[in-house]
């Protein structure tokens, strides 16, 4: 199988978390979208969902399948997200934002009774840090925020490269809410809770990729087949 075809078994595994009536966050990236298309397939079959889009490019995508849309403006808690990662450990701890998604993604994750997280095996780590990890922060004083997540690094014990994501016109990379995104090169965060707490902490950051508790199961596909992995009980 494709890795394409991986992430689509996936996400079509996820459908079967999905009931009549629910409200659903719908992830962003490659493999949430192919969530969102299936989805739009058994809408069109007569299904009855609402959704709230983790994008822009995902509100596009569920419009153009047919996904009923709404915002959490209008209703202020959902059943269940399904979303892609970046990478997944045994905990169930996440990196997120490849895709500059981040912020929506977490407030999306964060509002659900469940997030269901989907990828190819690939995405799944002993320890997270290897994928850099996105950090979205205020352009204001990016300097200071800078050394400021330098410190911060230092005491969670990690350390690493901080660059200014770019877009493809070769300027900073703005996100959905207008902000910038820098991608920290740590190679490995030994204690993912520890340095998510310290991150938060930092005026200028907006929002970072580490998802800490918000994922209850993984749904992850290989060669072998599909393996599901739920969080173990009293672990973040
Ligand atoms: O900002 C992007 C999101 O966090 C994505 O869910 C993540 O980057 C995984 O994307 P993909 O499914 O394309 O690997």
């Amino acid at each position: 199988m494709s890795k394409e075809e991986l992430k689509r078994a996936a996400a079509a595994r996820a459908l079967e978390y999905v009931e009549n009536g629910m409200q659903l966050g719908l992830g962003t990236g490659s493999t949430a979208k192919h969530f969102v298309e299936l989805l739009g397939e058994r809408v069109r079959g007569g299904l009855r969902v609402i959704g709230v889009p983790t994008s822009e490019a995902t509100r596009a995508d569920a419009e153009r399948c047919g996904v009923p849309l709404t915002t959490l403006d209008e209703i202020d808690r959902l059943d269940l997200t399904v979303d892609g990662a970046d990478e997944i450990d045994p905990s169930l701890n996440l990196i997120k934002g490849g895709g500059g998604a981040l912020l929506r993604e977490k407030i999306v994750a964060a509002a659900s009774a469940r997030m269901v997280v989907i990828s190819d095996d690939s995405k799944w780590v002993d320890t997270l840090g290897r994928f850099p990890l996105p950090v979205e922060v205020i352009p204001f004083g990016l300097g200071a925020t800078r050394h400021a997540l330098a410190a911060a690094f230092a005491q969670a014990g990690v350390a690493g490269e901080i660059s200014l994501r770019q877009g493809k016109d070769g300027h900073a990379f703005v996100t959905d809410g207008g902000h910038w995104i820098v991608d920290a090169h740590l190679g490995r965060i030994p204690d993912p809770p520890r340095l998510a707490a310290l991150l938060s902490a930092i005026p200028g950051v907006v929002e970072h990729g580490l998802f800490i508790g918000l994922a209850k199961t993984a749904i992850l596909a290989g060669s072998q087949g599909l393996r599901i992995v739920d969080r173990p009980a009293g672990r973040v």
